[in-house]
C-alpha cells in the first residue's frame, strides 16, 4: 500500500488556499447586529440581505487568491464567479453556521432565516444541507479546497477555456483527495461524501433562482452587488 503524502508543492498550495480562506470573514458589525436587531419579517430579509452581500465580498475575494484564477480569461473569471456564487455562499454559510458561530449564534441565525419571508420549499432543503455538511466535521483545508474546486468548476456556462479552468481545479482535487485519506483514515469513503456535497450544492442552484424570483415579485430589494453577481432587476 504506497504511503500517501503530501509534495512541498502541494503544501504551498494548501497554505495559499487557507490563508486566501481565512484571511476574509463576515464583518463583525453584522454578526452583532444578528443579536440586537429586533425579529421583524423585513428587519430579518434586510440582514439576510447584508450578510449576502458581504458573502459574495468574501467570495470574490478569496477566488482572486486562489494560485492561477487571476491568469484565466477575464470573462472567463466573471463566469465562474457567477456560475459558482450560490454554492460557495451555501458552503461557506454552512460551514459558518455548523461550525464558527459563537455559542447561540446559529439558533438565532437560524430563527432570522426561518421568519425573513422565505418559502418552506427552500427552508427544508437549506437546513438539510446545513446538517449534512455539519456531519462531515470538515477540518479548515478541508473546506478551503471544497471551495476553491466548487467555484473551478469548468462546466460552468459561458465557460470558453474550460481545459485551463481543469488544469487549475486538478492538483486541487487531487490535494483534497490526500488531505482526506490523511485526516481521516478510518473512513475510506470521506473524500466520495465530500464530492457528494457538491452533487447535492448543484440542486440548491435551482432552488436559489426560485427564491430570488419569488422574493423579486413581492418585491424585495436587493443591493447592486447581489443584482450584478445574479443578473436581477
Ligand atoms: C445570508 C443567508 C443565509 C441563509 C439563507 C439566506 C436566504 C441568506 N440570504 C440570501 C442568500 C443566501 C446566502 F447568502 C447564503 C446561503 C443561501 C442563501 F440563500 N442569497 C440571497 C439572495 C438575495 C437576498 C438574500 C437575503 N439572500
Amino acid at each position: 500500500k504506497e504511503k500517501v503524502a503530501i509534495t512541498k508543492e502541494q503544501d504551498a498550495l494548501m497554505k495559499l488556499i487557507v490563508e486566501a480562506y481565512n484571511k476574509h470573514q463576515i464583518p463583525q458589525d453584522v454578526a452583532k447586529k444578528l443579536l440586537q436587531e429586533q425579529y421583524s419579517t423585513e428587519e430579518n430579509f434586510l440582514l439576510l440581505t447584508e450578510i449576502a452581500t458581504s458573502q459574495v465580498q468574501v467570495l470574490v475575494e478569496f477566488t482572486k487568491n486562489i494560485p492561477g484564477f487571476l491568469s484565466l480569461d477575464h470573462e472567463d473569471q466573471i463566469a465562474l464567479l457567477k456560475g459558482s456564487a450560490v454554492e460557495a455562499m451555501f458552503l461557506r454559510s454552512a460551514q459558518v453556521f455548523s461550525r464558527k458561530m459563537p455559542e447561540g449564534h446559529s439558533e438565532v441565525l437560524e430563527e432570522r432565516i426561518r421568519k425573513s419571508g422565505i418559502s418552506e420549499e427552500f427552508i427544508t432543503p437549506l437546513f438539510n444541507f446545513y446538517k449534512s455538511v455539519g456531519e462531515l466535521h470538515m477540518v479548515l483545508e478541508e473546506q478551503a479546497l471544497l471551495t476553491a474546486i466548487t467555484i473551478l468548476t469548468p462546466d460552468r456556462p459561458f465557460v470558453k477555456d474550460q481545459p485551463a479552468v481543469e488544469r487549475l481545479q486538478e492538483p486541487m482535487v487531487e490535494l483534497l483527495k490526500k488531505l482526506c485519506v490523511l485526516q481521516h483514515p478510518q473512513e475510506p469513503q470521506y473524500f466520495a461524501r465530500l464530492l457528494g456535497r457538491l452533487t447535492e450544492l448543484r440542486t440548491l442552484n435551482h432552488y436559489h433562482a426560485e427564491m430570488l424570483t419569488s422574493w423579486r415579485v413581492n418585491d424585495h430589494k436587493f443591493t447592486p452587488l447581489l443584482c450584478e453577481i445574479w443578473d436581477v432587476q
